[in-house]
C-alpha cells in the first residue's frame, strides 16, 4: 500500500508504446514485452537547420514520448534516422526519393541512429541514443529499380528495410541490428530495467 504523496510502484504502471511502427511491437515481443496499449503520436519530424542525424533521432524520440496521451503510464517512444555524414535520410516521400536515397547509400558507409525515450509517470524522460554503422555494396541500376518497385522502402528511414530483401546489400554492419529495424533491444531493456519495470 502507498501512503498519500508517495508514488505508486512503477512496476504497476502500464507500458504504452508511443509508436505506429509494427516493427517496434515485433521487436518488443521478441524479448517478451507486450505493451498494454499503442498510442502513436503525430509530431512534426522536420529537421532543424544544421541538425545532425543523431541529434534529430534523439530529439524526435523525446518529443514523441512527451506528446503521447497516456497519463500515469510508462511511455516508450523511438525514432530512427539514417545519416550519411551530416545528411539526414528520413522516410522517403515517394519512389523517386527512395531511388535517390538508395543511389546515395550505394557503395558507401552510413549510420542508423535510433533515439529511445522513456517517459515516467511523473513526467521525467530518460533516454538513449544508439548508432549502428553499415556499408552497402555498390548497387546496380537494376538492383535499385527492383528494390524501389518492391515497395519495401515505404515508411522506412533511408528508404530500405534491413529485415527484408535489403539485407543482401549489407556488406558490413557494426553495432546493434535491432537498432536498424527501429528499436535497439539491449538499450531498451536497460532503460526498462533502470526504472524497475523490467526485472533483471
Ligand atoms: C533503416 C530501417 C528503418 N526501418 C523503419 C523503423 C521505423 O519504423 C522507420 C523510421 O520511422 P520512425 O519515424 O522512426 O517511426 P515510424 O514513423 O515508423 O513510427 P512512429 O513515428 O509512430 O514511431 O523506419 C525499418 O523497419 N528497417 C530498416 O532497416
Amino acid at each position: 500500500m502507498t501512503t498519500p504523496g508517495e508514488r505508486p510502484p512503477l512496476v504497476l504502471a502500464p507500458l504504452v508504446l508511443a509508436s505506429a511502427s509494427p516493427r517496434r511491437i515485433e521487436l518488443l515481443a521478441r524479448i517478451g514485452i507486450v505493451p498494454a496499449r499503442v498510442a502513436p503520436t503525430d509530431i512534426d519530424e522536420t529537421p532543424r537547420r544544421a541538425e545532425l542525424p543523431r541529434q534529430l533521432a534523439l530529439r524526435l524520440a523525446c518529443a514523441k514520448a512527451a506528446a503521447a496521451d497516456a497519463p500515469g503510464a510508462l511511455i516508450l517512444a523511438a525514432d530512427t534516422v539514417v545519416g550519411v555524414g551530416r545528411r539526414i535520410l528520413g522516410k522517403p516521400a515517394d519512389a523517386a526519393e527512395a531511388r535517390r536515397f538508395l543511389e546515395l547509400l550505394s557503395g558507401r558507409r552510413h549510420q542508423v541512429h535510433t533515439g529511445v525515450a522513456l517517459r515516467h509517470p511523473d513526467g521525467r524522460i530518460t533516454h538513449r541514443l544508439v548508432s549502428t554503422i553499415l556499408a552497402f555494396q555498390r548497387l546496380t541500376d537494376q538492383q535499385v529499380t527492383a528494390y524501389v518497385e518492391s515497395g519495401e522502402w515505404q515508411g522506412k528511414a533511408g528508404g530500405y528495410a534491413i529485415q527484408g530483401a535489403a539485407e543482401m546489400f549489407v556488406r558490413f554492419l557494426s553495432g546493434s541490428h535491432s537498432n536498424v529495424v527501429g528499436l535497439p533491444l539491449f538499450e531498451t531493456a536497460q532503460l526498462l530495467r533502470g526504472c524497475g519495470w523490467l526485472k533483471p
